[in-house]
């Protein structure tokens, strides 16, 4: 199966503090991937690299098959939109559409004019004009119009109201659906993940702690309640990712190796938001064994 995205012991370092480190994640085409993780993970970082505006400081990444950035067959293939959604304040709107068309091989400006005309964007406006929501649907539209092989979006949904954030995530599927795009978006909206992403990647502390495909992931942990515990007293083949405790009672997120069988612990399925925020709330040592086998 083709990969859209590969790292291999991946690192970047800003001065001597690594912002990501030895991250190795194989990510196949055809999916929409919500990259999810806290504040300062290490997202953004991945996600340059990934585009190609940041070179590695150890190990390798490959997207779709090439180094990024490196040919002008890449750049077509690889749509990019930073967290603060770039446009060129001095130029209209109708002056970005152009210089997409131009820039771009394979631009569809059937679309970005469609896009753009529902959206109620007015072509003679300046970028710099525009509201922060406004300026990112304009970046957006550049992103999809490209029709890139590889559409990579660093927080796209976050300056968007409601209704704008619903059409967004709306036409990303449509597009991943008919133009067989593959999309990587980091967001902290779990909600939004979870209506468009069928494969999912955790980051925390500057490496991947989970990645796989979400339907895969959610149904191999689970939540145990039981009287409390230590992790390391549980039934075998539970695997902890996250450990909460009252004075009587302890609560448990597990990958579970196998059946349960001890009638003192309850098992419930969790959801897409409690996987995450268990992955971020993790036990360090017990986890990395978890991610590595969950992956793929
Ligand atoms: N240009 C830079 N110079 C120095 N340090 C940086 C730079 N960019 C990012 N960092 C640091 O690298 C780490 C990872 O940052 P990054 O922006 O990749 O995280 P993130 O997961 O995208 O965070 P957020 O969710 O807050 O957007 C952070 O500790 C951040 O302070």
């Amino acid at each position: 199966m083709t990969s859209v995205l590969q790292a291999q012991a991946l690192g970047k370092k800003y001065g001597s503090r690594w912002a990501l480190r030895e991250c190795t994640v194989d990510i196949p085409a055809g999916h929409v991937v919500g990259l999810v993780g806290p504040n300062g993970a290490g997202k953004s970082t991945l996600l340059k690299l990934a585009g190609g505006q940041l070179e590695p400081t150890a190990g390798a990444i490959a997207v779709l098959g090439g180094r990024p950035g490196s040919t002008p067959a890449q750049l077509a293939k690889v749509g990019f939109v930073a967290q603060d959604t770039p446009v060129y304040a001095s130029l209209t709107v109708a002056e970005h559409l152009r210089l997409g068309a131009r820039l771009n091989p394979r631009w569809d400006d059937g679309m970005a004019r469609e896009r753009i005309a529902r959206l109620g964007l007015v072509p003679t406006h300046r970028a710099g004009r525009l509201s922060g929501g406004q300026r990112a649907q304009l970046a957006l539209t550049l992103g999809l119009a490209k029709r890139p092989d590889l559409l990579i979006l660093d927080e796209p949904a976050a300056a968007l109201d409601p209704l704008a954030r619903h059409e967004f995530l709306q036409v990303l599927t449509e597009a991943a659906a008919e133009h067989k795009l593959s999309v990587v978006l980091s967001s902290h909206l779990v909600s939004d993940l979870e209506r468009v992403c069928d494969y999912l990647v955790v980051l925390a502390d500057s490496r991947v702690q989970l990645a796989g495909r979400t339907d895969r992931l959610v149904a191999a942990h689970h939540r145990l309640t039981g009287p409390r515990c230590e992790p390391g007293k549980l039934p075998a083949g539970q695997y902890v990712v996250s450990a909460r405790h009252t004075d009587r009672q302890s609560t448990f997120v597990v990958r579970a190796g196998g059946p349960m069988h001890d009638p003192a612990w309850t098992v419930s399925r969790i959801g897409l938001e409690d996987l995450v925020l268990a992955y971020m709330d993790r036990c360090p040592a017990e986890h990395r064994r978890v991610a590595q086998e969950v992956e793929g």
